[in-house]
């Protein structure tokens, strides 16, 4: 087992255990937001399918409109139409035009359009008072074009990559099954939401917290409730659990020899490594039990949502094969100090705004039992070792928002 290694370190060890290939399903378009993609997507089709309008107006041949103004209009005579869906069967020839709308092909013979609003309709005839022009023209394929690769396996499934989706002429697509996520809190003092508080009792926040966490980032949350007091009772919760790709652990890792998780896991499992050099989260812990990576997540409200995010969150992403990165650094201006520790790499909580430039304030109390920093905050302050971050300083920060 390692101990007291680097957040770096740490979060190699970490994805290092993401080696599973996750079972792959096919969904509707309908239900496939937020998913994300296990094929890569060729256009089956051209967007446009042919050369078509953007506007609005007449098709002609340019030749025949050069010159023309308010003064000196040119009259062309109109041979038909072609609106979007329903396009004009013949072919334009000279000191003629057809009527177009948006999204119409542009008839055979025709090389310019002119929008309506330039022109007046007389009978079959239409006066044009500025010459036509090919600019409004899109060209076939401008968008797409049939047979390249416009989505990635592990691509999230975003509002636009869905319209994407649909766009290139897909009904349903391959996706990768959800991460099956098991949270698993342990601590005599942690009762339910809705249960009577005992003197000394605590709710338990961290279930839900990463409940949310977990979805966040695309997984399935398997709450499995409390870990009693005997070793036993772990295994029959991971039981009947049904297969899962990761477990989380909340709880009872600062000490460890008292702590029933710690215990089964070093007799039943593996543990890779035990402290980090950070604070919060300080106490994390990578355990394997059979197949099934382990973190054993601190207990303290803050610890245990930071430490999800910084390793659990970027797991489930390697797991995923997801081809965006789980969090990103940002720098922004200090507008209130934030106190660093000795020998650790340090996550503040922070309130991240644009004023002219990126500014973040601290969330106030910044004990790691004080879950409202979580709550009010959204982004960490990262301070390096042994730093403090003066007023006026520029620091790292990673936003907590979940898609950048
Ligand atoms: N002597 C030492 N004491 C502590 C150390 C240390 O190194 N030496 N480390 C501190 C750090 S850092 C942290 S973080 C915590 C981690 O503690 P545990 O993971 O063992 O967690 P517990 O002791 O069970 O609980 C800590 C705290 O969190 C509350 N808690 C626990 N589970 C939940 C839950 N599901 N929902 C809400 N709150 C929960 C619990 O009531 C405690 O207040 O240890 C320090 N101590
Ligand atoms: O570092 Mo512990 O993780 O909150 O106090």
């Amino acid at each position: 087992m390692r101990t007291g290694i680097s957040v770096e370190e740490a979060l190699e060890l970490v994805l290092a255990e993401a080696k599973g290939e996750l079972p792959v399903e096919e969904v509707p378009l309908k239900e496939a937001y937020g998913r994300v993609l296990a094929e890569d997507l060729v256009s089956l089709v051209n967007h446009p399918d042919q050369d078509d309008t953007a506007i609005d107006g007449y098709a002609c041949r340019e030749e025949d409109t050069l010159g023309a103004s308010r003064e000196n209009p040119v009259r062309l005579r109109v041979i038909g139409q072609s609106p979007a869906g329903r396009p004009f069967a013949g072919r334009v020839g000279r000191g003629e035009a057809v009527a177009v709308y948006t999204g119409a092909p542009i008839p055979e013979g025709a090389d310019a359009v002119i929008r309506v609003e330039d022109t007046r309709r007389e009978g079959d005839y239409v006066l044009l008072f500025a010459p036509a022009s090919p600019k409004d023209i899109r060209p076939q394929g401008d968008d797409l074009r049939k047979g390249e690769v416009y989505l990635r396996r592990g691509d999230l499934l975003t509002p636009g990559r869905l319209g994407l989706a649909a766009a290139m002429g897909y009904p349903r697509l391959k996706v990768f099954r959800r991460p099956r996520v098991g949270i698993l809190s342990t601590g005599d003092e942690v009762v339910e939401p809705g249960e009577p508080l005992p003197f000394g009792g605590v709710y338990n926040s961290n279930a839900y917290s990463l409940l949310g966490l977990v979805q966040e980032a695309g997984g399935e949350p398997v709450l499995l409730g409390k870990v009693e007091d005997r070793p036993e009772t772990v295994l029959e919760k991971l039981e009947a659990a049904g297969p899962l790709d990761l477990l989380l652990t909340s709880g009872g890792v600062s000490m460890g020899e008292y702590d029933v998780v710690r215990k089964v896991l070093e007799t039943a499992g593996e543990v890779v490594f035990w402290k980090v050099k950070q604070q919060p989260g300080g106490p994390l812990l990578l355990a394997r039990l059979g197949g099934l990576p382990i973190l054993g997540l601190p207990g303290n409200p803050v610890s245990s949502m930071v430490t999800f995010f910084l390793y659990g969150r970027p797991f489930l992403f390697r797991l995923q094969r997801r081809t965006d990165s789980p969090y990103r650094s940002l720098e922004a201006r200090v507008l209130t100090p934030f106190k660093g520790a000795q020998g650790k790499k340090v996550f503040r909580r922070g309130v991240l705004s644009f004023e002219g430039e990126l500014v973040v304030r601290t969330t106030g109390n910044q004990s790691s039992g004080v879950l409202r920093s979580m709550a009010l905050g959204n982004a960490l302050v990262v301070l390096p070792p042994d730093r403090d971050a003066r007023e006026g300083e520029r620091v790292e920060v990673i936003p907590l928002t979940f898609v950048l």
